[in-house]
């Protein structure tokens, strides 16, 4: 499906002061301003001046918003297809959380279908000017903030459903910055202070798990379900089904990663799972100063191994489900706490180590460099194989605060992108100057022929560099 396109040929942001003045039609929100403000909303400047009061970076949200409504929106579907990845890119944005809405934060990602995102970050000049830079990506879905779990489930974990039960080694991941909503997409909608593990993708898969074992296609080969619930924290394992026992990493003499001691419990049903979800998660959090701060410094996995009911209950399939360490964390780095520099230096050369794994599973490596973490050790089945399937769900925060972590976010799933999704990238800021959305087939050609950073290159404002200061750090 091709891209949506901005309808505004010009395409690039203007500073509102620039624009043509409003007409007085635009007004149709005169009405409810207070009356001896009335007057003065007549004209754009005001109406700006008046909102600035109310909001911080009023300018930079007109200026999203005229883009915004320069888009062309196609919503994922409950009946679109569900295509077949042997690794599957997406990227899920949540809404504005309370406190960003009391403090009148701008939502600057937006999402306008087809696997598409675009970040406007907000920039501002030497002399004060502002404008957006726009900047796009693609993956092979992108969910916007009314996106249910369920939906989300549907188009990523379910299928590695389905291929757990045709042998593969599954593996599906949750990535993103601290509150991004990792855990809310892994485990659950949040009420109040308490998780609703019954509409988590961990719950999903695990219904899917048992109706599929009663499934005509499938029952015959005779398997049943057991549950290992483990953190990584600092490189060492905690199990988490088990007291948060200290666990170790071995090699047997089939170079199998084996967690020796970890618990595996036998299921019988999905409600089986929610139990031990909310155990593991409690064992997870309990006996920290910061619940929260904590979770997100540790890689929280969920396994679900198919075992054939024979003797020795062998191990048919695995199917993964990882609540990864917020990754802001690992830019941690001003800290002189030895602790946090510890916590750092592992989170980065876990999320390394993963990115590199995913990478060279994507281009068929004979070689995969499990080996670089104790994250993918205890995965190492997930590379390893021709039928491992794995997908990565990004989680972004929108705030105009969280823009940094988001295209940091953005950046990390770049080399486990398809060629396509990078070279969309690099044709971003000729987007953003020309206003030109190219169709995934133009992208396609480009790529082909390796014009398209050159292009982006040459399009580039030659001291964009040295004028750009990004006023989102400011906000934090
Ligand atoms: N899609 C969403 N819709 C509604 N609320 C959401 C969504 N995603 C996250 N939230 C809310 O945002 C808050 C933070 O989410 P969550 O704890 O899942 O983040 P996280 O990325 O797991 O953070 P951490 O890394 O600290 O564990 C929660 O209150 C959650 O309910």
């Amino acid at each position: 499906p091709a891209l949506p396109r901005s309808k505004d040929a010009a395409g690039e942001n203007r500073d509102p002061q620039n624009r043509p003045k409003a007409s007085l039609a635009d007004g149709e929100h005169l009405h409810s301003a207070p009356h001896n403000l009335q007057p003065c909303l007549r004209t754009q400047d005001c109406r700006s001046s008046f909102a600035e009061f109310k909001r911080p970076n009023q300018k930079f949200y007109e200026m999203v918003q005229d883009f915004r409504e320069t888009l062309e929106s196609v919503p994922l579907s409950l009946t679109d297809m569900v295509e077949t990845h042997r690794i599957c890119v997406c990227v899920r944005k949540r809404p504005l959380n309370k406190l960003e809405e009391t403090r009148k934060d701008i939502d600057v990602i937006s999402i306008p279908g087809n696997g598409s995102l675009l970040v406007h970050e907000p920039k501002q000049k030497v002399d004060l000017t502002k404008y957006l830079e726009n900047q796009a990506f693609q993956f092979d879905y992108s969910f916007d903030e009314t996106t249910t779990n369920e939906v989300v489930y549907r188009f990523t974990a379910k299928p590695l459903v389905y291929a757990a039960f045709e042998g593969s080694m599954a593996t599906c991941f949750a990535y993103g910055q601290t509150g991004s909503g990792k855990t809310h997409t892994m485990g659950g909608d949040f009420r109040g202070k308490n998780q609703n593990s019954s509409t988590g993708i961990y719950y999903f898969a695990a219904r899917d798990v048992f109706s599929l074992l009663s499934h005509r296609k499938y029952s015959h080969l005779n398997l049943s379900p057991y549950v290992s619930f483990f953190e990584i924290y600092n490189s060492k394992v905690y199990d988490l089904l088990n007291d948060k026992a200290k666990l170790r990493v071995l090699e047997d003499e089939r170079q199998q990663m084996q967690v020796v001691g970890l618990e595996e419990v036998f299921v019988s049903e999905a409600e089986d799972v929610i139990k031990l979800i909310e155990l593991g998660s409690a064992c997870r959090t309990s006996g920290q100063t910061s619940a929260n701060a904590n979770s997100s410094r540790s890689h929280a996995v969920l396994q679900i191994a198919l075992r054939r009911n024979d003797r020795a209950g062998t191990l048919y399939s695995k199917f993964s489900l990882v609540d990864l360490a917020g990754n802001e964390r690992g830019q941690d780095v001003n800290s002189n706490d030895r602790n946090t520099l510890n916590e750092t230096a592992e989170i980065n050369t876990s999320l390394l180590a993963l990115k590199e794994c995913i990478r060279s599973l994507g281009q068929n490596k004979d070689h995969i460099p499990f080996r670089m973490s104790t994250l993918t050790r205890v995965l190492r089945d997930s590379f390893i194989g021709e039928k491992s399937k794995t997908c990565m769900i990004a989680m972004v925060s929108p705030s105009m605060a969280s823009c940094d972590y988001t295209l940091n976010t953005l950046r990390y799933l770049l080399p486990v992108c398809s060629e396509l999704s990078v070279c969309m990238v690099c044709l971003c800021r000729v987007y953003s100057v020309n206003g030109v959305f190219p169709s995934r087939g133009r992208v396609k050609e480009l790529n082909g022929t390796s014009k398209a950073s050159a292009a982006a290159k040459q399009q580039e404002p030659v001291n964009s560099s040295a004028e750009e200061v990004s006023p989102c750090s400011s906000l934090r």
